[in-house]
């Protein structure tokens, strides 16, 4: 068994729900991905690091993020996973709103100005969440060079992004969860 295939197993075990569901966009569908129930799995969270920075193994960037609160351990497991393989990668978290007190920050985390970043989620359905991160990274100063998902359920993410300028990929598609 690969990483990957392993983690797709994970995924249909924990994560599938089906059901009527209304999603983030405010959209109407028939299964949700509770991705939360993968990332936060002791099992399933080792592998989410190592196939996503496998996925992305190409990109040049030292910094990984997203708004929160899917992307966080997503973003957490890549830095583990880099470290465990003798490497570095510091992470962010993207607030949905600047936080009233204390050091009113945006952004929590490593300070992305100047560097390239990664945006990363745990699934994307329009890339309106990954987009809003894009947004917030950019006005902090930071150079996001993709954004990068672990399930994308294939209902416009790849096209959104791609029209703001960026690439786009993927870990697992709806083919390998037996949901086309
Ligand atoms: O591609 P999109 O249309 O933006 O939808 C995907 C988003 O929806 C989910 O988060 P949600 O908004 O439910 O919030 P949470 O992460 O705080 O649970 C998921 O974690 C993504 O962030
Ligand atoms: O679009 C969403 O809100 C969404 C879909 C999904 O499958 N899983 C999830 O956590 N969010």
């Amino acid at each position: 068994m690969t990483d990957r295939s392993d983690l797709i197993a994970h995924i249909k075990d924990l994560a599938v729900v089906h059901g009527r569901v209304t999603l983030a966009s405010g959209k109407e569908a028939d299964y949700y991905i509770d991705m939360r129930r993968v990332t936060l799995d002791g099992a399933a969270s080792p592998l989410v690091g190592r196939v996503m920075n496998e996925l992305v193994a190409d990109l040049d960037f030292d910094a990984v993020g997203g708004l929160t609160l899917g992307a966080d351990p997503v973003a957490t497991a890549m830095l583990h996973a880099r470290a465990a393989a003798g490497g570095r990668l510091d992470a962010f978290v993207v607030r949905k709103s600047a936080k009233e007190h204390g050091m009113q920050r945006r952004i929590e985390g490593t300070d992305v100005a100047g560097r390239r970043v990664l945006v990363v989620e745990d699934t994307s359905t329009t890339g309106g969440s990954a987009l809003t991160a894009v947004e917030a990274v950019r006005e902090a100063g930071g150079e996001v060079v993709a954004v990068a998902v672990v399930v994308d359920r294939g209902t416009g993410a790849a096209e959104r992004v791609g029209d703001a300028g960026l690439e786009y990929r993927y870990a697992v598609d709806l083919a390998d969860l037996g949901l086309s």
